[in-house]
């Protein structure tokens, strides 16, 4: 039975004091045993603070990137077992901001999910086409090259640490959300994907989480389809009201 999964990417938002007011009303309202495993991804700077300060409740820390080296001469970089050292369970890889922004191939990718594997890290890796792939009917091409040439060269035995998030980049922090039917489609489409490589036991093992635009308003219709295992949620994360309500919407 696939794990149901909430994460807030916080992004590059929130400095120490920011941070610690959100815990605050998370731990407040989060009960013991939410209906989702919830996860957090602050900046690199905050990664132990809030590590420490969720001890004893069920929410998973996760970092937004590491390098993919073991260590080294990589000024401003931050290896998988500095991430582990610090209390990391998951790293988001191949978010299309880091796509876009800062360039990162599928090749790059690759060895991410190596390192991160290698290191008992556990992966969120990232697919989802940009607005012209859609329109020009691309996008199941588009997303099938990124899962074949990011993630594929795993082992069967590493997908039980592997959960792969749909984010169609048009609505990322757009305020458009792909259909409860365009999701359910595509992360159909994943599945099917996964299970023609690896077997139909890992592809319905593995959640697939949907993220762009995932609001308390519009989550529990997005959740409810079939192959939607959860949310990766950006701007709702930042306030703690409405990341809860996104984790109650199973
Ligand atoms: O990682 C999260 C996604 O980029 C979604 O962001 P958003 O919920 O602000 O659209």
């Amino acid at each position: 039975m696939r794990k149901n999964i909430v994460a807030g990417n916080w992004k590059m938002n929130n400095d120490l004091s920011e941070t610690e007011e959100l815990l605050a009303q998370l731990k407040q309202h989060l009960e013991q045993e939410p209906q989702a495993e919830v996860i957090v991804a602050p900046s690199f700077t905050n990664l132990y603070h809030v590590f420490q300060s969720l001890a004893g409740t069920p929410v998973k820390v996760a970092a937004q990137n590491m390098h993919e080296s073991e260590n080294g001469a990589f000024t401003g970089e931050v290896s998988a077992k500095m991430l582990t050292s610090v209390g990391v369970k998951y790293v988001i890889l191949g978010h299309s901001e880091r796509r876009a922004i800062f360039k990162e191939t599928d090749e790059l990718l690759a060895k991410k999910v190596t390192s991160a594997l290698k290191n008992d890290l556990q992966v969120i890796f990232c697919v989802g086409e940009e607005l012209d792939q859609r329109k020009s009917d691309n996008h199941f091409n588009v997303v099938e090259e990124q899962l074949s040439k990011g993630l594929f060269n795993i082992s069967k035995e590493d997908w039980k640490n592997v959960v792969i998030a749909y984010e169609p980049v048009w609505a990322i922090g757009t305020g458009e959300t792909a259909s409860p039917e365009q999701a359910q489609e595509m992360h159909a489409f994943i599945r099917k994907t996964v299970s023609e490589k690896f077997g139909s036991e890992i592809a319905e093992e593995v959640s697939i989480l949907y993220g762009g635009s995932v609001k308390p308003a519009n989550a529990k219709e997005i959740f409810a389809k079939e192959d939607v295992d959860g949310g990766l949620i950006g701007g709702a994360s930042l306030k703690a009201e409405d990341f809860l309500a996104i984790v109650h919407s199973f």
